[in-house]
């Protein structure tokens, strides 16, 4: 059955308890679908989603505590972080969020990747023994329309290699990854150029590239 044309019952919203990702996120979006953001901390996603304590463990759970004044928050929040396949994190993080948010939303899952180590604390460090410092960031975008529905996900990847730090430290590991192509690290770059190019601002092409052929509405009563 195509989804063209269906009548979500509110905007879709955008989990994470990531602030510079929201903020990206927003710019790369712009008006272009109808969404709006959610932080959820990890406890409160568990409860109301009870299929969650059964597909946690199968997906060895942790939780990260990010002290949020790093990243633009007043307050500590607390998200879940599932290990294992990208996509399927992505997509648990989706079952999960959408059963509590009890409507469509979108998530997404970020790695940085280096032949088989993904994004490290040293990474520097680490890779002063290999001689390729080649690397890519990949970020999957799950959607799912409703709490029980398969997500759908997009993938947006960029290549480039892992330098020694340079630009703002404000984001992640933006400091240490070059694009091909460029002379500057992500962090170093204007955001609106990593954002052209960037693993999400291709991920997200792909979201917008799928609302605009499914033609979702959203009812007029939207804050539901
Ligand atoms: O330098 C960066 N440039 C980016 O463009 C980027 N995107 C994500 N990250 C970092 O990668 C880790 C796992 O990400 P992640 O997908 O698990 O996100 P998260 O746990 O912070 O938030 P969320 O899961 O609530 O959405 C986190 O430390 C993020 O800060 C980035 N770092
Ligand atoms: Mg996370």
């Amino acid at each position: 059955m195509s989804a063209a044309g269906r009548v979500l019952p509110k905007a879709v919203t955008f989990v994470t308890g990531n602030a510079k990702k929201l903020e990206e996120v927003r710019a790369i979006l712009g008006s272009s679908i109808p969404f709006q953001s959610l932080k959820l901390d990890r406890e409160t996603l568990l409860s109301f989603c009870p299929a969650a304590s059964v597909a946690l463990p199968r997906l060895q759970p942790y939780t990260t505590s990010i002290r949020s004044s790093r990243e633009g928050f007043r307050t500590r929040v607390s998200v879940p972080e599932l290990q294992g396949e990208p996509e399927d994190i992505s997509k648990e993080k989706a079952r999960m969020a959408a059963s509590q948010v009890n409507g469509p939303v979108l998530v997404e899952d970020t790695c940085l990747c280096f032949n088989a180590l993904k994004g490290l604390p040293g990474l520097n460090n680490l890779l002063k023994a290999y001689e390729d410092k080649s690397a890519f960031a990949m970020c999957i975008f799950s959607l799912a329309l409703a709490p029980g529905e398969e997500p759908i996900t997009f993938v947006g990847k960029t290549a480039g290699k892992i330098v020694p730090a340079r630009g703002p430290s404000d984001f992640g590991w933006d400091p240490v990854f070059q694009p091909d192509g460029f002379e500057q690290t992500y962090a170093e770059m204007p955001k609106s150029v990593k954002n052209e190019i960037s693993h999400r601002g291709k991920a997200l092409a792909l979201v917008k590239e799928h609302f605009a052929s499914a033609f979702y509405t959203v009812q007029s009563d939207g804050s539901a």
